[in-house]
Order: structure tokens, then sequence, then C-alpha cells
């Protein structure tokens, strides 16, 4: 049976934030699955989205898993919850040890290299000296993209699925809806861990618009009897989804978080995004979908155009955005070619 393990590393120093402040100390829970082989060439590290968790086989068990394309049997898998976030690592909620109280809205900010920061030190820790692939889609993306810019000695392979070089000015636009809907909750301000729940649910509801596409709503959510005139099943589905994170998340993490994906933008002091993916060494494959409303295909057409020899294909699927979840059978289609073939990626 592969083993399945769940951690909290701390730090071995305070963690200094790109924008100066220091984290006196930061923890970061981390799952492995699997086996180290003796070579120590099968690492697989995941790098999750906006409102996930370290536990990678329970929200990609389509991909990873026994008999799944990252198999335990068969790779050493980590997957490590990103800093600000509400599952274990040190976040707004998290007892800061000068006052032994949550930050809660003074959490300060965290951008998406802090993440990577505390995910490398990480990596040292695990004594990790090669990944053979690095995967991660949309905020796990730019994680993932951001840590290949900086180690370009450590990753064989990256596989970077609906995801950017920099956080577009439509999906900021689309966080600062979200968080609009927070602080217009006025219990936000009572830095509780329940503080914002129902601007969070708000929020959520946003976001939804921006991971789901026209098409899946038509199709999942219409009403199908023509005399109604009110509680549509859309409406139900939006408030259902808002109540869904609301019960699992914090709203203090979700605006620290959506801060960070605004934050992203791998060219910023490094002579601008072109020169930044030049820097990558890995051998990469982009994945776009095609209904993806939130980064756009020309995101990751971009992406692979500077990524150099970088692999380029898009998924068809009704799911827009949140297709990076949910289309395990293509992901897998495409990691296979990926893993035998060898092309870069031609623009049209
Ligand atoms: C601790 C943790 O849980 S963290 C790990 C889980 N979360 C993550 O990893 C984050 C990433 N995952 C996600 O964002 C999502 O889970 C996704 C995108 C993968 C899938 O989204 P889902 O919400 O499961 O799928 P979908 O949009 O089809 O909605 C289905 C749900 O809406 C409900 N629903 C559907 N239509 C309606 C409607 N008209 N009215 C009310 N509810 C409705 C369904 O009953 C179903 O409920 P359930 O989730 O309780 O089973
Ligand atoms: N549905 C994803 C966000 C989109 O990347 C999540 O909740 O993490």
């Amino acid at each position: 049976m592969p083993s399945q393990d769940s951690r909290v590393f701390r730090l071995p120093r305070p963690l200094r934030l790109e924008n100066g402040a220091v984290l006196p100390r930061v923890e970061v829970t981390y799952h492995t699955y699997g086996q180290l082989n003796p070579a120590r060439d099968n690492v697989l590290w995941v790098c999750h989205a906006l409102t996930a968790n370290a536990d990678v086989q329970d929200w990609w068990a389509g991909l990873v898993g026994c008999g799944k394309y990252f198999d335990p049997a068969d790779w050493f898998i980590v997957c490590a919850n990103v800093l600000g976030s509400c599952y274990g690592s040190t976040g707004p909620l998290s007892p800061d040890p000068t006052t032994g109280r949550p930050a809660f809205r003074n959490f300060p900010l965290i951008t998406i290299r802090d993440m990577v920061a505390a995910h490398e030190a990480l990596r040292e820790h695990l004594a990790l000296a090669r990944i053979h692939t690095l995967i991660g889609g949309s905020l796990g993306g730019q994680q993932a993209v951001e840590w290949a810019v900086q180690r370009p000695d450590v990753f064989d392979n990256l596989v970077l699925l609906a995801t950017s070089a920099r956080h577009s000015a439509w999906g900021i636009a689309f966080n600062e809806a979200q968080r609009l809907a927070i602080f217009a909750d006025a219990t936000y301000a009572a830095d509780t861990p329940a503080g914002g729940a129902a601007g969070l649910r708000a929020a959520r509801a946003v976001a939804l618009l921006s991971y789901r596409s026209a098409e899946a709503y038509g199709r999942t959510q219409t009403e199908p009897d023509e005399d109604k005139l009110a509680d549509f099943p859309a409406s139900s589905y939006q408030r259902y989804q808002g109540d869904k994170l609301a019960a699992r998340f914090d709203a203090y993490s979700y605006v620290t978080l959506s801060r960070a994906m605004d934050s992203h933008h791998v060219g910023r002091g490094r002579g601008g995004v072109a020169a930044a993916l030049g820097r990558i060494r890995a051998r990469t494959l982009v994945l776009g979908i095609t209904s993806d409303v939130l980064f756009p295909v020309a995101e990751q057409q971009l992406l692979a155009r500077h990524i150099r020899g970088a692999m380029y294909a898009e998924m068809d699927s009704p799911f827009g955005h949140d297709g990076f979840l949910l289309e395990a059978a293509q992901i897998t289609h495409f990691l296979a070619r990926f893993s035998t073939q060898t092309y870069a990626y031609e623009p049209a």
C-alpha cells in the first residue's frame, strides 16, 4: 500500500516578505504520497489552486492516486499548502507569536514569490535536489512558473494549466469585486474567525462566474418549467456554492490569497515577462482551456511562446476555468503525449 503522510514544517528562520514585512514564524503543512526511489528522480511537486489544500489525492482524484496517471506506487508526490491559506500553513488566523492572537485583517501582503519562498524552504528541508515534474493550475500554475523562473536548475519538467505569466487586469478586477463583497460585510471588521462569512459567500458566487462558462450554466442550470417566474436553479446554485465555500474557508485567507494572485508578475524586476520566462530550463507543457474566461488561452499561448521548446495544447471543456480540476481524462492524455514527445509550440 503506497504511503501517505501529512506533516507540518516550521521554517528555521523568520521569512522576510517581498513587501519588507517579516513573518517571525512560518509553518507549512504538506502531504507526501509514495516513496522516493533510490535515484531520487521520481518527485512530483503539485501546487494547488486558490481554495484547495495539500491533500492533492482528494481534490485531484482523477489524476493522482492508485491507478491514475500520477500513481503513488511510482511517484513521490509532494503537495504543500500555500502561505496565507487556512489549511494548515501560516495565515491570517494563525496566532501571531508576538501577540498570541491571529492578525486577521493585519496579516501582511503575501505575494506569489513569498509562497514560493516558503515552499523552497520546504524543498531544501526535504533534501529534494531535483524535482522531476512541477505541476500547477491557476494560482498553483502562477506559483509553479514563478518557481521555475527562480530555480531553473531544480525542475526537469514543468506543467502549467490555465494560468499566466502575470495576473491580468481582468483577473484583478474579478478579485477586487469579490473583495468588495467581503468588505461590505460589516462582520469582516470584527476580526473573528467567522468574520466576513456572508461576504465570502457572495464573493464565491461572483468568482464562480469566472470559473465556469455560459454553456455550463445553460446545460446544468436552465429551469425546465417555462411557466416559472422566480426561484430559478441558477440562483440556488449560486447560493449553494457560496454557502459551500463559506463553510470551509475564511474571508481573511480569501482576501490574502486573492491579493497574492493580483501580485503575480514573473517579469517584475527581471526586465519583463519574456526575459523572465526565457530563464526556464524545464521541459514545459502548457495547457489552456478554450472556454476559460478567467485565464483566456492567449495567456497560455504567451507562456508557451516565451518558454523555450514548450509544448502547447488546448482542452475543450464545458467547465471553463475549473476544467483544470475536472478534465482528468484530457489532462492525462496530454501528459502522456508530453512524456513521450518533444515538440515546440508554433504560433498559428
Ligand atoms: C477541505 C476541502 O474540501 S478542500 C478541497 C476541495 N476543494 C478544492 O480542492 C478546490 C477546488 N475544487 C473546486 O473548486 C470544486 O470542488 C470543483 C470545481 C472541482 C467542482 O465543483 P463542484 O461544486 O463540486 O461541482 P458543481 O459545480 O457541479 O456543483 C455540484 C454541487 O452543486 C449542487 N447543485 C447543483 N445545482 C444546484 C442548484 N441548482 N441549486 C443548489 N445546488 C445545486 C450539487 O448538488 C452539488 O452539491 P455537492 O457539492 O454538495 O455534491
Ligand atoms: N475553483 C478553484 C479556483 C479556480 O482556480 C478553487 O476553488 O481553488
